[in-house]
């Protein structure tokens, strides 16, 4: 059987730098996980003083116009970013009915 050395093949050297890569490209991914996690903590702030003003003036927890006008605002922002404006649409939708469920709630609906 015929020995491979690393001189050879120079694996050893693409093993290393992908596992560089691998590490610097998740260190990012971390940084951007965290940035989402503040950023929607802070909206969440901001919707939860957004329903404590809706349930004391007796307006209803959703407005779909204006859901329909920040849909069309973000579909537009994800093209220019290149995102699918589709997962762009998803994503809006998943957090605004968390937020419509917390509106009932402090509403007592
Ligand atoms: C936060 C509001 O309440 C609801 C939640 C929305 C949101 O999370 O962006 C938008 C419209 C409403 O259905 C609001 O009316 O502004």
């Amino acid at each position: 059987m015929t020995e491979r050395t690393t001189a050879d093949t120079g694996q050893d050297e693409v093993d290393a730098h992908a596992k560089e890569e691998l590490a610097r490209l998740r260190g990012s991914i971390d940084n951007i996980d965290a940035a989402i996690v503040h950023m929607l903590a802070e909206r969440f702030k901001c919707t939860q003083e957004v329903g404590r003003l809706k349930a004391e003036f007796r307006l209803p927890p959703a407005d779909p116009a204006r859901e329909r006008e920040q849909i069309e605002r973000l579909r537009l922002l994800a093209e220019n970013a290149r995102l699918d404006p589709a997962f762009a649409e998803k994503f809006l939708n998943f957090i605004i009915a968390e937020v419509i469920r917390h509106h009932e709630r402090i509403a007592g609906v």
